[in-house]
């Protein structure tokens, strides 16, 4: 039985790959760094290695000069790393494969490789097969995860727009209110970009104090100014490869607008108090629940810079425009809070889901997922009844205008007077009872001009 070593820190892409390559006769070993990858090496008497290009502690470049034996090896890339696979076909690779691939094309090239025969030299083809319908991989994995099928057609909508943007390499814009899944719709794109083996990482520009937001992207040295005790990587740096997620970026002074249109430019950057240049090369992805044209047309917010990183703009739909999705995301949010809560509740009883559909849920998802881990610590028995939601859930708002209806801009500001008041005018406590972050509450505050 011809025996392979697979190389590969996903390990449930390794592990669907192990079993796959089982079925049809390989005896396969799996190894996840590459400093493991060489001990196997030198244990087993191996027929192919299958490795990705990036490890943890190798790039698999480096792997391939350490073999010394005469041992094919079959290099895993992202798509976009053709490059670096022809580059690894010159240091001694026998072949590559573009993930995701087809079990057809892995068991093939495996074949090619037993035989002795020359590497697949039509890479268009294989490129062009991972467009077609058939099951991939890697497809199949992320079913297998922690992935919901939601069923409404904004839902529909948002993940055709994820799939059409991911694999490019354009600056995203992410709008929607507060709560709707925004930096989860950023996670999901790098996650399904050719970055996603490097870093994604989030900078919340509306939490950063505009004289610390240089030092932030960019990093410092120490004694560079009071308070650099020591030496800070910045964001750009650690998203190197990967991608940098600026959440609130509306909220960014216009001095650090400047600074990030700079870098954006150049693609380097330099450490407050050093004058290397580092080059960069980082996705962006931000996101803002206010009208950041309307910031561009009132001169708060540079033009330039807007269309930087708005290259493509997608909206996080609200969670009463995806209302198909609520007992998806309910039972979701209910599994969850049962792990967390080491609770048992089964279901929510029906007056329950009759107030979830009739609900306005001004903070989104975020308040879906609160209000129910809430109920599961509090349900005794096994379903969810409408005593243990927030009164707030139980009483809708009575105060209508001179037509007898409210728009959704009128229902917000009552809801945040009301909660004010409640909270007599605490402002975090407010915010934790409209169930959005203290920054969102001081936006909301200012956009309706309210006098707190
Ligand atoms: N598709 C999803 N699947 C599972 N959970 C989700 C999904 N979308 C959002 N959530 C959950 O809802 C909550 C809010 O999501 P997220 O933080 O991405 O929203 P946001 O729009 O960035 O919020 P804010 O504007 O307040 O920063 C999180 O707890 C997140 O886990």
């Amino acid at each position: 039985m011809p025996k392979i070593l697979i190389i590969e820190d996903d390990t449930s892409f390794a592990q669907m790959l192990q079993k796959f390559l089982s079925r049809n006769g390989f005896d396969v070993i799996l190894s996840s760094t590459g400093l493991d990858g060489e001990k196997q090496i030198e244990e087993h008497t191996l027929d192919v290695i299958l490795t990705d290009l990036r490890l943890p502690d190798y790039d698999g470049i480096q792997l391939i000069n350490s073999i010394q034996d005469d041992i094919p090896v079959i290099v895993m890339t992202g798509y976009a790393e053709v490059q670096t696979a022809v580059e690894a076909m010159k240091q001694g690779a026998y072949d590559y494969v573009s993930k995701p691939f087809t079990p057809d094309q892995i068991l093939s090239t495996i074949e090619n490789a037993l035989k002795g025969k020359g590497p697949s030299t039509n890479k268009k083809t294989q490129q062009e097969n991972k467009t077609t319908s058939e099951e991939t991989l890697s497809e199949s994995v992320n079913r297998r995860g922690e992935h919901l099928e939601f069923v409404s057609a904004a839902s529909e909508k948002l993940q055709q727009y994820i799939s059409l943007v991911a694999p490019t390499d354009m600056s995203v814009l992410i709008t929607g209110d507060s709560g709707t899944g925004k930096e989860v719709t950023a996670k999901s794109i790098h996650s399904t970009s050719k970055r996603n083996k490097a870093p994604f990482i989030a900078l919340d520009c509306g939490a950063i104090p505009k004289e610390l937001a240089a030092s932030e992207f960019f990093g410092h040295l120490k004694g560079s100014f009071t308070g650099a005790i020591s030496d800070k990587v910045g964001s750009f740096e650690a998203a190197n490869g990967g991608t940098l997620f600026l959440d609130e970026v509306g909220n960014l002074s216009y001095e650090n607008q400047i600074q990030l249109l700079r870098a954006l430019q150049e693609r380097k950057i330099k450490r407050i108090g050093s004058n290397k240049e580092i080059n960069v090369d980082v996705r962006i992805i931000s996101a803002t629940n206010e009208d950041l044209k309307e910031a561009v047309g009132q001169g708060d917010f540079r033009e330039d810079l807007y269309h930087r990183l708005n290259e493509f703009s997608l909206k996080t739909p609200s969670l009463v425009n995806r209302m198909e999705d609520l007992s998806i995301f309910s039972k979701y949010f209910l599994s969850l809070s049962n792990q967390k809560l080491n609770k048992n509740v089964q279901d929510f009883n029906g007056e329950v889901w009759e107030i979830f559909k009739t609900y306005h849920w001004p903070g989104n998802i975020r308040e879906l997922q609160n209000v129910i881990q809430r109920a599961v610590l509090l349900t005794e028995g096994d379903k969810v009844i409408s005593t243990v939601l927030p009164i707030d859930m139980l009483e809708p708002s009575t105060v209508e205008n001179s037509s007898g209806t409210m728009t959704k801009e009128e229902f917000e500001k009552d809801q945040i007077i009301r909660a004010l008041k409640r909270t007599n005018y605490n402002k975090s406590k407010a915010a934790k009872l409209l169930q959005v972050t203290r920054k969102t509450l001081y936006n909301r505050i200012n956009h309706y001009n309210l006098d707190f």
